[in-house]
């Protein structure tokens, strides 16, 4: 089994419209199988984007990519969605959990769709429910719970069927401080729990510590990358320092 989970070379992008924008241009980026990393930039700078070229929502004009070894782009549709709910979890900033169905059938909607088994399905669900704290709250509908609880029923939903690559989007932009502190130690846990491999874009520097590794955006390339070392608080200054000197959004840092 390859040690790399995520092979992107020379990956482009360009939105063709009224004006054509070079969204990405040529990036090279290698994730390891159980590493943590975030994505860092000012505004525009790209970094949805290449999620959303990683996570096959969008499509890039140039460039090569695999995931677990296989190329999503060569599959046709009906492939792709398999190779989607079977290899990727996604987790968003507005969390996207469908608002008609209880927190369990939200949970649970991965595998109903893969038609996994009852026995299987009951299993699961209580590992992951109980590994996430939120056994009090599935009977409710997405509605009647806080943002921070959210989030968490998002996380579930995109673990509970254990794929190799976790992406997420600014995951605690709609939540506080405690919440969105509490989030993280649990994507923490997860990654080192069940050795998944995770990529996520923030703007937030705290949030990005997390990583083990960050990399910086600039005007759709990659710019720098910071290595965490054995010290979080200078890996977050390190983090604050590339920031500043990138300038673009963080001057309120
Ligand atoms: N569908 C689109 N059509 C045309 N241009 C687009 C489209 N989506 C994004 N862009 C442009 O591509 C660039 C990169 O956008 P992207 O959303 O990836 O940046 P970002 O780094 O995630 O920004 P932010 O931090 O503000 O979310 C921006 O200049 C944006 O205006």
């Amino acid at each position: 089994m390859s040690d790399i989970i995520l092979n992107v070379q020379q990956l482009h992008k360009d939105y063709v419209g009224e004006v054509n924008y070079k969204a990405l241009k040529g990036i090279d980026f290698q994730l390891k199988r159980n590493e943590f990393v975030s994505v860092m930039g000012p505004s525009g700078s790209g970094k949805t984007t290449f999620l959303n070229c990683i996570s096959t929502i969008d499509r890039p004009t140039n460039g090569s990519m695999t995931i677990n070894q296989k190329d999503p782009y060569e599959l046709n549709d009906e492939d792709l969605a398999k190779f989607r709910r079977s290899e990727l979890g996604f987790v968003f900033q507005d969390f996207n959990l469908v608002h008609t169905l209880t927190v369990e059938e939200n949970i649970l909607l991965p595998l109903t769709l893969d038609a996994v088994n009852g026995k299987e399905m009951t299993s699961r669900l209580a590992e992951v429910v109980r590994f996430l704290g939120i056994e009090d709250i599935m009977k409710k509908r997405t509605f009647e719970i806080s943002g921070g609880q959210k989030q968490r029923v998002a996380i579930a939903r995109a673990v509970i069927h254990e794929p190799s690559l976790l992406l997420a989007d600014e995951p605690t932009g709609n939540l506080d401080s405690k919440a969105a502190n509490s989030v993280m130690t649990l994507f923490q846990s997860i990654h080192e729990t069940f050795q998944t491999s995770l990529l996520m874009v923030t703007h937030d520097p705290y949030v990005a510590s997390f990583a083990e590794r960050v990399i910086f955006m600039q005007d759709g390339m990659l710019y720098n990358e910071i290595q965490k070392g054995d010290h979080k608080q200078q890996f977050y200054q390190e983090i604050v320092d590339t920031l500043t000197f990138l300038g673009g959004g963080y001057h309120e840092l």
